[in-house]
């Protein structure tokens, strides 16, 4: 990079609107989608798509709702223009679904074009000429009149060739390519003068499209053009105002919305922003944006997972773990103050039920893009107890007494340090049971017991029970005021164990095995260490003994 930009950059120059309204325009309604995954998108990849690629993409297109779809160049490639034919020979477009072909201005190329539609019930034909003054200046050595001639002979061919194919419902779209780079007031006189050839109606409009085609200026900017030219236009309500912005600065979205804001009525894009260089703008997360605003966007992303699959098979570029909504970790957090708010937000989400969606963090709820909330919390060393308890609940159906999770996320924290890697459910779990004697061969096991009231009209508790200690099984029998409380008895009794229990928790499971129950102590040891045991069984009362036997356990164990 050069320390003086200045004298190689030069800052792109601002609209005089001072009028401007977009700025308090709020966005009702979705625009009309326009997907170009099939040529913009296409256009851009190392190996454009083959037939079979780009019809797998365009039944994924008309699944998620698009109505207009690009489908191809057919004057380019032999691929393109057997593709649509094969849509048309196939009836592989349902009737609400208008398809649409680029074309330079250029009369073989547009009759071509033709050719490849014969037969289409309707289609939209997207003429094209680049129209600022570098491509005019460098690309084309044309002066304005003659790009405007260029148009015109484009739009005056393609309007002789459509009356040849009557059977076919057709409307026309200019782009006045480079659109941003172009003098406003030259955009819309090339406009007009195509206009003035196709004479739309607004019964049966035409389309201009405005295109970004290399992002050069802040959204801001974009939306004042947008403005200016739908306040310029003369026929306004015969004409559908387009945008296609690409995303060279990373503002393409952001560009769309204020467009739309400013007045247009259409966008053209790509889903997850696939197209040249940096691509175009992502309809993915433009519809979804929409959406976490009480709008329906008219385009469904449920199966966002066959969303994401599908167009990497076709495009051959993998979705970035962190792209909005779609991404493999958009909805996952790892630290530990961010699981801790979201686990809040379920529980008072669930509480409230109100149906409104209010989670920290979570801009969205995964289940609407068809994701489980398995992933919305993963464990690492970054991670803390509202994470490590979400996932024995999440997976197991345990609900941690708060200073149970305390400890056990100390253990898991532990676990973490030392193996430097994200811990699995399964990791978890293993950690959990280890640790609280849950499963396998343990110092103390119960082998079976009974109790009872003492009296029918009395507290106080007897049990009795067979536990193994060290392999060596023992008949031991204690009172209390109740079942716990005689279990503690018991194990004084028979090894001199003293442990006082300071709060315990019960409650059913609500994943897994629906009938089991868990129960949780946390005792207090005569030296003073405190010491949680773990209970589970098909029994509530089995469970608080078993969980006094885990503590008991835990007793046998170093601090
Ligand atoms: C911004 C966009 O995405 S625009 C779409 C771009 N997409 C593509 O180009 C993909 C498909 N394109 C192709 O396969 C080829 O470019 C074709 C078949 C269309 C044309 O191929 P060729 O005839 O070999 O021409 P080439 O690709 O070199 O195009 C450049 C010529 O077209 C002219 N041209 C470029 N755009 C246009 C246009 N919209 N209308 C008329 N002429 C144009 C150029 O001035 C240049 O003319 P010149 O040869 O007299 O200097
Ligand atoms: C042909 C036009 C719409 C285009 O793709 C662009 O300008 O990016």
């Amino acid at each position: 990079m050069i320390k003086n930009p200045e004298t190689k950059y030069r800052p792109f120059a601002s609209v005089d609107l001072p009028d401007r309204t977009w700025p308090s325009k709020r966005i009702t309604q979705p625009p009309r989608w326009l997907s170009t995954d099939l040529r913009d998108g296409n256009q851009s990849l190392i190996d454009p798509m083959d037939g079979q690629k780009k019809r797998r993409f365009f039944d994924l297109l008309v699944k998620a709702g698009f109505k207009e779809i690009e489908v191809a160049f057919p004057s380019a490639s032999q691929t393109d223009f057997d593709f649509v034919r094969s849509l048309i020979e196939q009836k592989a477009i349902p009737d609400d679904v208008i398809i649409q072909v680029l074309t330079q201005s250029r009369e073989d190329l547009i009759k071509r074009s033709f050719e490849s539609l014969r037969g289409a019930k309707q289609a939209i034909v997207h003429l094209y000429n680049a129209t600022s003054p570098v491509f005019r200046r460098v690309v084309f050595g044309m002066e304005k009149a003659d790009v405007i001639k260029l148009a015109v002979s484009g739009a005056k061919t393609i309007l002789a060739e459509s009356r040849k194919q009557p059977e076919t419902d057709w409307s026309f779209e200019y782009s006045p390519e480079t659109f941003t780079g172009t003098e406003l007031d030259f955009a819309v006189e090339v406009c007009e003068a195509v206009l003035d050839v196709w004479q739309p109606t607004p019964d049966h409009p035409a389309i201009l499209n405005l295109p970004a085609t290399v992002e050069m200026s802040t959204p801001n900017t974009y939306a004042d053009q947008i403005e200016w030219f739908c306040r310029r236009l003369s026929r306004r309500d015969s004409v559908i105002v387009s945008v296609h912005p690409h995303n060279d600065r990373g503002t393409g979205v952001a560009a769309a919305e204020l467009a739309v804001m400013a007045g247009a009525d259409r966008v053209e894009g790509c889903l997850f922003g696939n197209g040249e260089r940096t691509g175009n703008v992502d309809l993915v997360t433009l519809a979804l944006n929409l959406y976490t605003q009480g709008i329906d966007p008219k385009l469904d992303f449920s199966d966002m997972r066959e969303v994401v699959q599908t167009v990497e098979h076709c495009n051959q570029i993998e979705v970035h773990p962190r792209h909005p909504y779609a991404g493999e970790l958009v909805f996952t957090a790892f630290s530990g103050s961010h699981q801790d708010a979201i686990k809040k937000g379920f529980a008072a989400q669930e509480q409230r039920n109100d149906g409104i969606w209010e989670v920290p963090y979570l801009p969205i709820d995964p289940a609407d893009v068809g994701c489980s909330y398995e992933a919305v919390i993963r464990v690492n060393s970054q991670s803390g107890k509202g994470g490590v308890a979400w996932i024995l609940e999440q997976d197991k159906g345990l609900q941690l007494p708060r200073r149970l999770q305390i400890e056990f996320s100390r253990v898991v924290q532990g676990i973490a340090d030392k193996t430097s890697r994200e811990l699995s459910a399964g990791d978890i779990w293993t950690a959990f049971r280890d640790t609280y004697c849950l499963e396998g061969p343990q110092p103390f096991e119960l082998l079976d017991y009974s109790s009872s009231a003492t009296r029918r009209d009395s507290h106080e508790h007897r049990f009795t029970g067979r536990i193994a200690y060290g392999g060596k099984e023992q008949s031991v029998a204690g009172k209390g005021n109740g079942l716990i409380s005689s279990v503690l008895d018991a194990l004084k009794a028979g090894w001199g164990i003293e442990l006082d229990v300071m709060d315990y928790h019960e409650h059913a499971l609500t994943k897994g095995a629906r009938s089991q129950a868990a129960a949780y102590v946390e005792c207090r040891a005569a030296n003073g260490r405190t010491i949680f045991g773990v209970g589970i069984d098909g029994d509530i009362a089995t469970a608080s003994v078993k969980a006094v036997l885990s503590a008991a356990n835990g007793t046998t164990r170093a601090n």
